[in-house]
C-alpha cells in the first residue's frame, strides 16, 4: 500500500516533518490535548453554550513549499498572488444559504487548518452538502465570509476553482459514455496535466480504487465503481484542498480504510489539506477535526478524541448523539428567551437581516475584493482570469467528439435529418397536386363534339375525369368523391363557334357556349391548380383549332420572359431557401437547448466549473464541436438540394453556405441561451419547440411576409430569418452580392442575433454557475 501511495505521490519527500506530525496528533485525543483550540481553528460562532469548548492541539500550521508540487501546480499557485502567511486551507464566517425561504446555513463558522482532514458530520439535510458547494463557489453565499487558500472561492487568478481543489461532488458527476481512461483523461487536460502524468496517475488511481479496466464505459460500472472513478478525478492533479462529499459512499469496508489510509497519508506533510463529508460517523475517527452540524449550524468541533473524551462516550456516533441532545434543549430554552439572544450568543436580530446582499468584512477578509486588486494593480491577473482558455475548450471539445463517437448511431441520425428533412420538404411541398377525381357531365350528342376535343387538351396526370350524368355528379361532389365539375351544354360546339365566328350573340349562345365549372373550394390548392389545368387546356384547345386567328378569343395580356425565375417556378423554389435556414436554425437549437440541462442535472457542469473551466469556455467548446455537426448537415443539405431537386443557385455558393452556417450559429446561441437559462429538460423542449411554429409563420419563410398584418410585420422584420431568408433567395435567384442591400441586411440581422445570443448565454451561464 505505502509503495503504490508513494507512487501516486511521486514528489513528497518531507517524511520527516510528517512523522512528527503524526505523533503529534497521536497523542491529540489522549492527555496530551494541549490547550483550547486557537481561535483559527475554533471561533466563538462554533462553540455552543452548555457545551464546554473543546480541547485538542493542531499543529502549526505549514507552508506549502516547492517539493511536491508539479511546475504547472506552482504556477497556478504562484499565478494566485502572494497568499497571507500561513492561511487556513479553509475559513468560513458567519456564512449563511437559504433556498428561497429555507435557510440552510446560519451564521456558520468553520476553519479547516492546512495540513488536517476535518470530518463534516451531520444528519441527512443539514447542509453539509450546500456548505460544501458554498466553499467551491458553485452556490453563493447569501451573507458571511468565504476564504479558500487564502482568497474567495473564484477571486480573480487564484487557483480556486481549478487545479489547486480536487472536488468530488455528491451526484456522480461522471460522463455516463466516457471510459475511466476517457474520464481522467478529460480532466488531466482541464488540469494541464501532460499525457505521461496523467498516464502515471491514471494506472495509480485505477490500482489504488480498485477499479476495472481503464477501457471500461462508466455507464457499465455498478454505483460504488462510479464513485469510486469519481474519487480518482478528484484525487488526479494532486490538489492541494480536496473537497470530498461522500466519497466512501457505497464502497466496501476494505477499501474505504485505504481510502482513509490515504487521506491521511496524503496530508501528511501539511500541504494538503481535506474537508470531507460522510454518514459513517466512526470512520471519521481518522480525521484530525470533526466539525458536527446540525439544522445549518456547527454544533462543535475538535478532534475526535477529544470529543468522545468530553462527552464520555465510547463511540463518535454517542458523542454527537449527546451533543444533539443537548442542542434539541438549549432549542427548548432559546425559544422561551425573551431577549431575543441565542444560547450561543449569537444575536437573533442577525436572522431577519436581509440575506440578499453579501457581508464581506473587508477590513478582516483574508483578501482584497476584486474591485481593490483592479486598483493594486492585480489587473493582469483578472484579465488572464477572463481571457478563456484554450487548453479548457480543446479538452470540452475533445470530451465532446469522444461523446459522439460513442453514440454512432445518434451521430448518423444528426447527419441525416436535415438530409430527411429538406427531402420530404421538396418531395411534398409546393408541387401540383396529382390525380384529383373531377366529374364530367358532357350533355353534347352531335356536330363536332368541341367538347372532347378540349377535353383531350386536359393534363391527365394532375386531372382523373370521370364522365357522369349530371344527377350523379352533383351527388359525387357533396359526398366528396370529386373536387370538380365540368359541364358542356347540348350545343356547345355550335354555339362556341357562333360566339367566335358572329359579332354579336344571344345570352343563350354565350352561355351554351361557355365550359361550367362547379368546384369544391374547401381546398385552394386544388381549386386553383383545377382553374390553371382549366385554363391551359383551353388555351391549348384554341390554339390547336384557330391557330394563328386565336388571339381572337385569348386574353390581350402578354407575359414576356420573366426578368429573374423562370415560368416554371413553383411554391417549392420559394419555401427552399426559407426551409434550409429554419431546418438548420432549429437543428441546431435541438442539438444544444439541452446541453447545460443535463450536464448541470447531473451536476457535471458545476464540476468543470471547480475543475477552471469557465462560462465562456464552455459556452465556445460548445459553440465549435457543434458547429462541426452543423457543417456536415449543411454539406449534405446543399448537395441534396442543388444536385438531387436541381433548386437553382445564380449567386455565388460562398455566400449561400456562410448565410446558412452563421443562421446554425445562430440556432446554436440560442439553444445555449434555452440551455443555460432553464434547468429541466421538459421546460427546454417546451421552450425551443414553443418558438418553432411563431417564427416559422411570421418569418416569411412559408408564405411572403407582404400577407402579414401591419403591427406583426415589424416583429416579422427583426426576426433571426426574415431578412436572412430573403437574402438567401436573392442570392440564389437572382444571382446578387453583398453590395445589394438586401442582401447583407440579412448577413447584417444574423450576425446581430448571433452576437446577442451568445453574450445572453455568457452572461446567464455566469450568474447561474
Ligand atoms: N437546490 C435546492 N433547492 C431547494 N432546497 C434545496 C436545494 N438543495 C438542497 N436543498 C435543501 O437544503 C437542505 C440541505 O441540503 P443538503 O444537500 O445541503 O444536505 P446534506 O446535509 O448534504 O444532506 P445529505 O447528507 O442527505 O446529502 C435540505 O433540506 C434540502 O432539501
Amino acid at each position: 500500500m505505502k509503495a503504490a501511495v508513494e507512487a501516486g505521490q511521486p514528489h513528497r519527500t518531507a517524511r520527516g516533518r510528517g512523522s512528527q506530525r503524526d505523533r503529534q496528533r497521536a497523542h491529540a485525543g489522549g492527555s496530551n490535548c494541549a490547550g483550547s483550540l486557537t481561535r483559527a481553528a475554533v471561533t466563538p460562532g462554533s462553540r455552543v453554550r452548555g457545551i464546554a469548548p473543546l480541547h485538542c492541539s493542531f499543529p502549526k500550521n505549514v507552508l506549502c513549499g516547492d517539493q511536491g508540487v508539479s511546475s504547472e501546480m506552482k504556477s497556478d499557485v504562484e499565478a494566485s498572488g502572494p497568499l497571507e502567511s500561513n492561511p487556513p486551507a479553509i475559513e468560513c464566517r458567519d456564512v449563511c444559504r437559504s433556498y428561497g425561504k429555507l435557510k440552510v446555513l446560519s451564521n456558520l463558522t468553520l476553519t479547516v487548518p492546512q495540513g488536517h482532514i476535518y470530518g463534516l458530520l451531520g444528519p441527512s439535510g443539514c447542509g453539509k452538502t450546500t456548505l460544501l458547494k458554498c466553499i467551491v463557489g458553485t452556490l453563493k453565499i447569501s451573507r458571511g465570509h468565504i476564504a479558500v487558500l487564502g482568497r474567495p472561492p473564484a477571486f480573480p487568478g487564484h487557483g480556486v476553482p481549478g487545479r489547486m481543489v480536487g472536488y468530488m461532488p455528491q451526484d456522480l458527476a461522471l460522463y455516463s459514455e466516457f471510459t475511466i481512461s476517457d474520464t481522467f483523461s478529460f480532466y488531466g487536460r482541464i488540469h494541464g496535466l501532460s499525457s505521461k502524468d496523467t498516464r502515471a496517475r491514471m494506472d495509480f488511481l485505477i490500482e489504488f480504487l480498485d477499479l476495472p479496466q481503464k477501457s471500461s464505459l462508466v455507464r457499465n460500472l455498478s454505483g460504488g465503481q462510479r464513485r469510486r472513478v469519481s474519487l480518482g478525478a478528484a484525487l488526479l492533479q494532486n490538489p492541494q484542498l480536496l473537497i470530498l462529499d461522500e466519497p466512501t459512499v457505497g464502497v466496501d469496508p476494505v477499501l474505504r480504510a485505504k481510502i482513509w489510509q490515504h487521506l491521511v497519508e496524503i496530508v501528511k506533510d501539511g500541504r494538503v489539506s481535506v474537508i470531507i463529508t460522510t454518514h459513517y460517523i466512526e470512520e471519521a475517527r481518522q480525521a484530525h477535526v470533526v466539525g458536527l452540524m446540525r439544522n445549518g449550524r456547527l454544533l462543535a468541533e475538535g478532534h475526535p478524541e477529544a470529543m468522545m473524551k468530553q462527552h464520555n462516550a465510547p463511540t463518535l456516533e454517542a458523542a454527537f448523539l449527546q451533543l444533539c441532545e443537548s442542542w434539541d434543549q438549549m432549542g427548548s430554552q432559546r425559544c422561551l428567551s425573551p431577549q431575543g439572544h441565542h444560547k450561543d450568543g449569537s444575536h437573533s436580530s442577525d436572522s431577519s437581516r436581509d440575506e440578499s446582499q453579501p457581508i464581506l468584512d473587508s477590513g478582516s477578509a483574508p483578501a482584497p475584493a476584486p474591485e481593490e486588486s483592479k486598483l493594486t494593480g492585480d489587473w493582469k491577473l483578472w484579465v488572464r482570469h477572463v481571457i478563456p482558455k484554450w487548453r479548457n475548450i480543446a479538452a470540452l471539445m475533445i470530451k465532446t467528439m469522444v461523446r459522439m463517437k460513442r453514440m454512432p448511431g445518434f451521430l448518423c441520425f444528426q447527419f441525416l435529418l436535415p438530409v430527411i428533412q429538406i427531402s420530404l420538404m421538396c418531395l411534398c411541398i409546393g408541387g401540383d397536386p396529382r390525380g384529383i377525381p373531377v366529374a364530367v357531365v358532357n350533355n353534347e350528342t352531335d356536330g363536332q363534339l368541341l367538347s372532347r376535343s378540349l377535353l383531350s387538351f386536359l393534363d391527365n396526370s394532375s386531372v382523373e375525369q370521370v364522365q357522369l350524368s349530371h344527377s350523379d355528379a352533383f351527388a359525387g361532389i357533396h359526398d366528396g368523391h370529386y373536387w370538380g365539375i365540368v359541364g358542356f351544354g347540348r350545343n356547345f360546339s355550335s354555339y362556341l363557334m357562333k360566339r367566335v365566328m358572329q359579332s354579336r350573340v344571344s345570352q343563350e349562345v354565350v352561355d351554351g357556349g361557355s365550359v361550367h365549372v362547379w368546384l369544391d373550394l374547401t381546398n385552394r390548392q386544388i381549386a386553383i391548380m383545377l382553374q390553371k389545368k382549366l385554363q391551359e387546356a383551353f388555351e391549348s384547345f384554341v390554339q390547336h383549332k384557330l391557330g394563328s386567328m386565336s388571339y381572337l378569343v385569348s386574353l390581350p395580356v402578354k407575359f414576356e420572359e420573366p426578368v429573374y425565375g423562370s415560368r416554371n417556378t413553383d411554391f417549392t423554389t420559394f419555401v427552399t431557401p426559407g426551409a434550409i435556414l429554419s431546418i438548420t436554425f432549429y437543428l441546431a437549437v435541438g442539438l444544444t437547448a439541452l446541453s447545460f440541462v443535463l450536464e448541470r442535472k447531473e451536476g457535471l457542469l458545476d464540476r468543470c466549473w471547480v475543475a477552471g473551466v469557465s462560462s465562456l469556455e464552455t459556452m465556445l467548446a460548445h459553440l465549435f464541436s457543434q458547429l462541426f455537426v452543423i457543417s456536415v448537415q449543411i454539406a449534405l443539405m446543399l448537395l441534396l438540394v442543388l444536385l438531387v431537386f436541381k433548386v437553382p443557385n445564380e449567386g455565388s455558393l460562398l455566400l449561400v453556405i456562410t448565410l446558412i452556417i452563421l443562421q446554425g450559429i445562430t440556432g446554436i446561441s440560442f439553444g445555449l441561451v434555452i440551455s443555460a437559462a432553464i434547468d429541466d429538460e421538459q421546460s427546454a423542449n417546451q421552450a425551443a419547440l414553443g418558438i418553432f411554429y411563431p417564427n416559422l409563420i411570421i418569418s416569411g419563410i412559408i408564405w411572403p411576409v407582404e400577407c402579414i398584418p401591419y403591427p406583426l410585420r415589424y416583429l416579422s422584420l427583426v426576426l433571426p430569418q426574415t431578412y436572412a431568408s430573403e437574402a438567401l433567395r436573392c442570392v440564389m435567384y437572382r444571382g446578387w452580392d453583398l453590395t445589394r442591400m438586401m442582401v447583407w441586411r440579412g448577413f447584417a440581422v444574423t450576425l446581430g442575433w448571433n452576437t446577442f445570443f451568445l453574450i445572453l448565454a455568457t452572461v446567464i451561464l455566469k450568474l447561474r454557475t
